[in-house]
């Protein structure tokens, strides 16, 4: 049975540094749960702090209700995926995934059965007699996450697992990590840096920054509705103006539009005048940055340029589109 995770004020220093600073979060069961943020905010100290790597300065450590605050790592009922994949070199594929059952001391027909089922399961089962070395970044982390759940753990740990791979791979491997955790139950918490995997994979996403977790929702939830201001720049929300009568709004990139000479805006939409900054060439479009009368920056993206620096703009942005800012914390 999936577990539920539990942090309970879990604090964390390291020598000038409070890593984790009364961390409260659960990680319900049977969900993948993100944690997201950027480098140095704590994730890999909290995955660690839940792994076991690591006894908390304070806190607790719950497993399913049970305080496992002072369990070593291997009786938490954990699977963990590393980064490096961390597979033993000298092991065949089927022998790295067969690894944690042997060390459980499970009868020989159990580990055939076990290990066959994890290889099809990660699709690698004609690859069982290889050596990790033969295989790509991606199939090597198959081999991972295969020996990681056919253990069944409680809960399954995910440390970046994707960030070494190329970004096509990490893409593609995005969809079989999801399918292997919805097939397998697991409750799973997943550490990354990478907003886009964060929001493709989790149930639910939980956004820290120095120590804290600043947010705590669903994905669409999160994205739409930063908290506070740091996770509104954080999430793409690199826009900040004022509208008279909203106050404050944070508004992405994307949904500042542009209007050409003789356009109308749409209804519903606050107008700023500017100038063209700075124009960059982005693969699918244009990043423009442009100066409003008052001497803010703002950027918005086109499809195409047209525009040079130093040329007048208008631009618009649709109420609906705005986050307020007002009574928010920073
Ligand atoms: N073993 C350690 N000794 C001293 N300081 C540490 C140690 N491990 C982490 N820290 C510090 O604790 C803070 C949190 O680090 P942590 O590795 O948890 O961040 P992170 O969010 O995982 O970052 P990244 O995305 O770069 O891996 C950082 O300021 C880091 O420098």
């Amino acid at each position: 049975m999936a577990a539920v995770v539990r942090l309970d004020r879990v604090r964390h220093t390291f020598p000038g540094v409070v890593a984790l600073d009364d961390v409260e979060l659960t990680a319900p069961p049977g969900r993948l749960t993100a944690l997201l943020g950027p480098s140095g905010c704590g994730k890999t100290t909290l995955l660690r702090v839940v792994a076991g790597h690591l006894r908390p300065a304070a806190g607790r450590v719950l497993i399913d209700g049970r305080d496992a605050t002072a369990l070593p790592p291997e009786r938490r009922d954990i699977g963990m995926v590393f980064q490096s994949y961390a597979l033993f070199p000298h092991l065949t594929v089927a022998g790295n995934v067969a690894f944690g059952l042997r060390m459980r001391r499970l009868p020989r027909e159990t580990v055939r059965r076990r290990v066959g089922e994890a290889l099809d399961l990660v699709g690698l089962a004609d690859q069982a007699g290889r050596r990790p070395q033969e295989l790509s970044g991606g199939q090597r982390q198959r081999v991972a996450l295969a020996r990681a759940v056919t253990i069944r753990p409680a809960v399954l740990l995910l440390d970046e697992p994707l960030s070494s791979l190329d970004a096509r791979l990490a893409v593609q491997m995005r969809g079989e990590l999801r399918r292997v955790q919805r097939e397998t139950g697991l409750t799973a918490i997943l550490v990354t840096h990478d907003q886009e995997e964060a929001l493709e994979l989790a149930d639910e996403i939980a956004i820290l920054d120095r120590g804290r977790v600043v947010q705590h929702g669903a994905p669409q939830e999160v994205f739409r509705a930063p908290a506070t201001r740091w996770v509104a720049g954080f999430l793409g929300y690199e826009n900040v103006l004022d509208i008279p009568g909203k106050g404050p709004v944070a508004v992405r990139p994307e949904h500042l539009g542009l209007l050409r000479p003789g356009d109308e805006a749409p209804g519903d939409a606050h107008v700023v005048d500017g100038t063209v900054a700075d124009v960059r060439f982005r693969g699918t479009g244009y990043t423009i940055t442009f100066r409003t009368a008052e001497g803010r920056s703002l950027v918005a993206v086109s499809p195409d340029d047209g525009l040079a620096p130093g040329a007048p703009a208008r631009l618009y942005v649709p109420l609906s589109r705005a986050v307020g800012l007002e009574g928010r914390s920073t």
